[in-house]
């Protein structure tokens, strides 16, 4: 049995507590809420972000970072992207020995444009990190707390400590892969969020699978091409952090993503869906991101740059879906006619 805490209460660090609490693992979850905290620990619920869900007895929470720090061997890191910087400083102010870190967060941040486990090294000393592991994958919290089964992968340069998270999580229902390549694992856990939101714009203007299908499979090669770039290695977007989580986000109605973008397919300004949805979407704040990374590795991506024009250049979304389609003429695989 190890000794875990949760960074996060929102759906997904809740439904990885549920997780690890029937794992039989002593498992603490943290919020920067009181109230939040105390509707887990007190009612086992947590009805604003998995509704009509009772959480396991043995799962414990707290809204005390000192306690909650006190208590873990390994920390697992499920804020959104923008509250990691602050969570890892607040983590700082008690934490003086090495833990083994799991983040489970999908975004890059716009203007450092690093990656989350990058973030998380520049805010925290080596002295403290035994090791960091990304969990990611198709895998959304409403189905994980149905014990729905789910496969993930567990991503790390050291294979001892992937294979320790691999363990801690690994049960009937939750499936845990390993996989060494951490940048392809975050890249494509990050950027399907904004391919996401595409395809839920397609949905909302009123589209069919046709479009849909296109943004997946073309979405697929722009993360690639990118993902590539940035040091990835091409095989990892075939897998559960690539095509799995890009098809599982962009068709399902779980996903944020994915009903965001369809509010705005639909004719809704960008903060009117933002207020509407109360809950984290990523890719908003990824496609900064992916229009900044876009310049700096100089790579096409077309329905990134869509989108973009969408959420901050007020482009209607019909007539960006209409800018992409009118896009010069290209070759589908380069690598076929080099060959
Ligand atoms: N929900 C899923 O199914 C799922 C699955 C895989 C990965 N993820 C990823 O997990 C991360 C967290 O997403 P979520 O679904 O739990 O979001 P959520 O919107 O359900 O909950 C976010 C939680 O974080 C808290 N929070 C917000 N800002 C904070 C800050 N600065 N410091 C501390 N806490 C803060 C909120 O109060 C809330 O409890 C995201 O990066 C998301 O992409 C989510
Ligand atoms: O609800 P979303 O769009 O944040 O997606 C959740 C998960 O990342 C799906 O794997």
């Amino acid at each position: 049995m190890e000794k875990v805490t949760v960074l996060g209460a929102g759906s997904w660090g809740t439904a990885l507590a549920t997780v690890l609490a029937d794992n039989g693992h002593d498992t603490l979850i943290w919020s920067h809420r009181e109230d939040q905290a105390t509707e887990i620990h007190e009612h086992h619920t947590n009805a604003k972000y998995l509704k009509d869900v009772t959480l396991p007895a043995n799962l414990h929470a707290t809204a005390n970072m000192a306690q909650a720090i006190e208590h873990a061997s390994i920390v697992v890191m499920a804020v959104p992207t923008k509250g990691i910087r602050e969570t890892c400083q607040k983590m700082m102010q008690t934490l003086d020995k090495p833990v083994l870190f799991v983040h489970v967060s999908k975004g890059i941040e716009p203007g450092s444009l690093l990656r989350i486990s990058e973030i998380m090294r520049e805010e925290l000393p080596a002295s403290v990190i035994e090791d960091l592991v990304v969990l990611s994958g198709p895998s959304h919290a409403e189905e994980v707390v149905k014990q729905h089964p789910t496969t993930v992968a567990a991503s790390c340069e050291s294979l001892v400590a992937a294979e320790r998270v691999q363990d801690l999580f690994m049960n009937q229902y939750f499936r845990v892969y390993t996989n060494p390549d951490v940048i392809g694992v975050e890249v494509g856990g990050a950027l399907k969020n904004v391919i996401a939101l595409a395809a839920g714009a397609v949905d909302g203007i009123g589209y069919g699978d046709n479009a849909k299908a296109a943004l997946i499979t073309r979405g697929l090669a722009e993360i690639s091409r990118l993902g590539v770039k940035m040091g990835a290695k091409p095989l990892t977007f075939m897998g559960l952090t690539g095509m799995g989580d890009l098809i599982v986000t962009c068709t399902s109605v779980h996903s944020r993503n994915y009903r965001a973008g369809f509010m705005l397919g639909e004719g809704k300004k960008l903060e009117q869906v933002l207020d509407e949805m109360g809950m984290v979407v990523e890719g908003v704040r990824t496609a900064k991101a992916a229009h900044q990374l876009a310049e700096k590795y100089d790579v096409a991506l077309p329905i990134s740059a869509a989108l973009y024009s969408v959420l901050f250049e007020d482009k209607t979304p019909l007539d960006a879906v209409d800018d992409l389609m009118l896009r010069m003429k290209k070759r589908e695989m380069d690598e076929i006619y080099n060959n």
